[in-house]
């Protein structure tokens, strides 16, 4: 693989997978009690915490002075409640059981960057509580969505592990762990070869590789350079959230009725949608804003981005913007998301302007209506 951030490159890759060792052994046993709500009303379960904590473990150990942006903080698992020791031992536990194991030397691990032994509560939630860096635009830092789509996790469906270095505010380095997506195909869901690990390097490409960290030399057979390949409007499919809650989906059936695209749309969770893109799945990823005020976080999208702009791709927010990942913890004024191939992107943001103008005139029409209605 490429040369810049070498050793970034290992070090992630290694946190990134012993994190999705973590989340799929945890999907496989999570019981009543290890889910929480947050205060925005999201889930995040024993998985999250623990999947952060070992990940930032590993970064803090290779890189110390590097600061962290990631979603979850330990408050929740410093509480003394009789519920809060509970869900605090067992993250402990896991992430110790995983950070535990000895470094896989074939795979470029390394004993110092926190493996091959347990860490112990104070240093576990330390480390999940390295991640509340407030962001910004100058310096190198990094930012972690320790499960990206916890919605999708607790349904068995996509979710996904997702870590980027910043370096003044442009993404460099992206990596992301799909435990559930297929080896081979986005489209066949039934195949048992399920988990994929994605990396993109600026400049250097986006590649596929596997999610174990199998023999040096099986890596280097199953390793795959992405390309999004060309394809014409109507051949389009568009890639898109499950959750209505998160993106206008009946906008997006108007914009592909626009466009001419007749396939039906693939619903995913998380950021796997961004890792079908780049390797050739539907050609377009469309994500436009419902709630007025939700502002989309940097650890949602930064490596994504750079996968789909390394395998020919571009994205932007849905008025054509570009990404801003220099404002802090979330993405500002940049609002929804367009991204696909070069020939297409500009097509694609035209429609969606059409018929968010469409919209707006429906929707003054209804309200001039009801104004009549109630001062005839
Ligand atoms: N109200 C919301 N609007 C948009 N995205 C949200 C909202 N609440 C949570 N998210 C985040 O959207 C992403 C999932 O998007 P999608 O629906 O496309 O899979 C996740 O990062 C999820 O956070 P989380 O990381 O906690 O799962
Ligand atoms: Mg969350
Ligand atoms: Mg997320
Ligand atoms: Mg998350």
């Amino acid at each position: 693989m490429a040369a810049p951030f070498l050793l970034e490159q290992q070090v992630a890759i290694a946190a990134v997978r012993r994190a999705c060792s973590l989340t799929t052994t945890v999907f496989n046993k999570l019981v009543v009690g290890e889910t929480l709500v947050k205060g925005d009303k999201s889930p995040v379960t024993v998985a999250d915490f623990a999947a952060q904590a070992v990940i930032n473990t590993v970064l803090s150990h290779a890189f110390p002075d590097d600061p962290i942006v990631g979603e979850e903080d330990a408050a929740d698992l410093r509480t003394a409640t009789p519920e809060s020791d509970a869900l605090r031992a067992r993250v402990v536990e896991l992430a110790d059981d995983v950070l535990a194991q000895l470094p896989r030397e074939h795979a470029g691990e390394r004993a110092e960057w926190g493996l091959g032994r347990r860490w112990g509560s104070d240093a576990l939630l330390g480390a999940i509580d390295r991640g509340c860096h407030v962001g910004g635009r100058a310096g190198r830092m990094w930012t972690l969505d320790p499960i990206d789509g916890t919605k999708g996790f607790l349904r068995g469906g996509q979710y996904a592990v997702c870590l980027a270095l910043l370096v003044d505010a442009r993404v460099e380095l992206g990596i992301i762990g799909c435990p559930n997506l297929p080896a081979d195909t986005d489209t066949d869901a039934t195949t048992d070869d399920k988990g994929a690990l994605f990396v993109a390097v600026r400049g250097h490409g986006a590649h596929q590789l596997p999610l174990e960290p199998s023999t040096q030399q099986q890596q280097q057979q199953q390793h795959r350079l992405l390309h999004m390949p060309r394809l014409a409007l109507h051949d389009l499919s568009f890639l898109e959230s499950v959750e209505k809650a998160h993106a206008a989906l009946d906008t997006n059936a108007r914009v592909a009725a626009r466009l001419g695209v007749r396939a039906a749309p693939v619903r995913m969770d998380s950021q796997a949608k961004y890792a079908a893109l780049a390797r050739g799945g539907g050609g377009v990823y469309l994500r436009l804003p419902v709630a007025h005020g939700y502002q989309e976080k940097i650890w949602d999208h930064a490596p994504g981005s750079l996968l789909v702009e390394e395998a020919g791709g571009v994205i932007s927010d849905y008025r054509g913007r570009p990404l801003d990942f220099g404002l802090g913890r979330t993405l500002g004024e940049n609002f929804g998301v367009v991204a696909a191939r070069k020939e297409v992107h500009a097509e694609v943001i035209a429609a969606v302007g059409a018929v968010l103008a469409e919209e707006a005139v429906e929707k003054e029409g209804e309200e001039s209506v009801v104004r009549a209605m109630m001062n005839p």
